[in-house]
């Protein structure tokens, strides 16, 4: 049963899907079991994280449809949930590390690490920190801080041992000590390091299911060494299969991967985006082929139906259940999620019904407004409306007239009369009645369309179709 999980993002950007589909991963899984869920804002890099970033943030998950218990607009019992305001508490905890002596004040530049990186890459080793200011003495730190040098801080590693990591994803690993090297968990401006902060406030905040990516796959056994030195309990770590762009590298904040703000001001809506990412690399068993409410999603969610493989980003899916999500909405949740592009000219009732007969034609607002501004207004026929009008004769328009006033626009009775008195029927009959009706050969039902449009707006289009022919003869 999982407790508490949480998201941890880096305001330094705005979120894009495969932050997405992290949180929401780490939310269902915490929603699976009833458990908790918090955000944590992780602002140590401050030159990076402007207010507007974690103001959008926040923002972007509600929309998305998730909830949090603790974070940093609601508090919570172990905030503060932005770590450059938990410095005092990292402090106490540098404190005891030094007073354990399983840290060390480092004074080496980063000219003097970036030498030893290279001297070590020529000679065919992985790099690590040398240990260079393990053993110092007070007066070989005295005089190294009279040079003005500002410590950062590193965690002792032993030598020697091995390390073994549970991972839910991708099960245990063994980690040799040696290869690790000190770390820092302070840099020399104060600011705590991303191993350290990170470790100890899932720790302290009681979180004991960590989900998140797998670029953070590598830096795990370094904060289980730090909760192991602090006496804290680690966390269940899973790291997630990355979510790759279309170049095949993985979507990031800052090679302005497409967020989650561009896709909702295209009109993607939240259910289609949390279907689309729910089954990135997580398989709904037999109910994978259709739209799951927010409900079964939790529901029917599995830590172990995770797997292994990168996710590509796919239009076309996310596409298709935006398709599924516009279908399944209800007529007001249409209406209003359409509001900003549907006509002032438009009554209430008209709105709710021109809204559900143009649901099977559209994914996104812009074509409803396509469609709105050929309902309004006449409409412009495309190419092959106008091929299909040009060769309709007008004839065909006179009798289509006639047949309207014979049949005072009722569409079944007129549709009848009109095959009669036309001899046309099928594609025949409906292509040049859409065209000059709607401006397109596919569309909204024709029935709805001419009922809504109205007599006179009909009589208006056909007899300017017969205009149109008039002048093509
Ligand atoms: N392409 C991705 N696919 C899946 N998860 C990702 C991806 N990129 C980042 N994450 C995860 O999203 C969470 C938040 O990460 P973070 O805020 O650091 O974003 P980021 O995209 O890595 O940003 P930056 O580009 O600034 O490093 C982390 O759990 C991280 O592992």
């Amino acid at each position: 049963m999982i407790q508490k999980s949480r998201f941890a993002p880096s305001p330094t950007g705005y979120l894009h899907l495969g932050n997405a589909r992290t949180a929401l991963f780490a939310w269902l899984a915490a929603r699976h079991d009833g458990g908790h869920f918090l955000l944590r804002i992780e602002d140590t890099d401050r030159e990076r994280s402007p207010q507007q970033y974690e103001d959008a943030l926040l923002e972007d998950l509600r929309w998305l449809g998730l909830d949090w218990d603790e974070g940093p607009d609601c508090g919570g019992d172990f905030g503060p949930y932005r770590q450059m305001e938990r410095l005092g508490i990292y402090g106490e905890l540098y404190q005891r590390l030094l007073d354990a002596h399983l840290a060390y004040p480092c004074y080496c530049t980063p000219e003097m690490l970036a030498a030893e990186r290279e001297a070590q890459r020529a000679a065919g080793r992985a790099p690590r920190y040398s240990g260079r200011c393990r053993e110092l003495d007070a007066a070989a730190r005295a005089e190294l801080e009279a040079l003005g040098r500002q410590p950062s801080l590193r965690f002792r590693v032993a030598s020697t041992g091995r390390l073994r990591v549970d991972d839910l994803i991708w099960g245990e690993r063994e980690y040799s000590l040696e290869d690790l090297g000190d770390f820092v968990i302070r840099r020399s401006d104060g600011s705590p390091a991303f191993f350290f902060a990170n470790a100890v406030d899932d720790a302290l905040m009681g979180v004991d299911l960590v989900l998140r990516g797998e670029d953070h796959l590598s830096n795990t056994p370094r904060q289980i060494l730090i909760l192991q030195a602090l006496g804290m309990k680690a966390p269940t770590y899973g790291h997630l299969p990355l979510l790759l762009g279309s170049d095949g590298q993985p979507l990031s904040k800052r090679h302005g991967a497409a967020s989650l703000r561009d896709l909702r001001a295209e009109g993607f809506l939240p259910e289609a985006v949390r279907n689309y990412l729910a089954r990135l690399g997580h398989h709904y068993g037999e109910a994978d082929g259709r739209l799951l409410t927010d409900e079964e999603l939790r529901r029917e969610f599995r830590l172990d139906a995770i797997g292994r493989a990168p996710a590509h980003f796919d239009l076309a899916q996310l596409e298709h259940w935006q398709a599924q999500a516009v279908q399944s909405s209800t007529t007001e949740q249409l209406a209003q999620w359409l509001a900003p592009v549907l006509d002032e000219s438009l009554s209430p009732a008209e709105r709710l019904a021109f809204v559900e007969l143009i649901r099977p034609n559209i994914r996104f607002p812009a074509q409803a407004r396509d469609w709105l501004q050929r309902f309004v207004r006449d409409p412009e026929p495309d190419e092959e409306a106008l091929d299909v009008l040009r060769e309709t004769p007008e004839a065909f328009w006179m009798v289509a007239a006639a047949t309207f006033e014979a049949e005072n626009g009722d569409w079944k009775d007129w549709v009848t009369a009109l095959q009669e008195a036309s001899g046309r029927r099928g594609r025949a009959l409906f292509q040049p009645l859409r065209a000059a009706l709607t401006g397109r050969l596919h569309g909204p039902e024709l029935a709805g369309w001419c009922r809504l449009l109205g007599a006179e707006r009909c009589r208006q289009r056909l007899s300017q179709a017969g205009r149109r022919a008039r002048v093509a003869v």
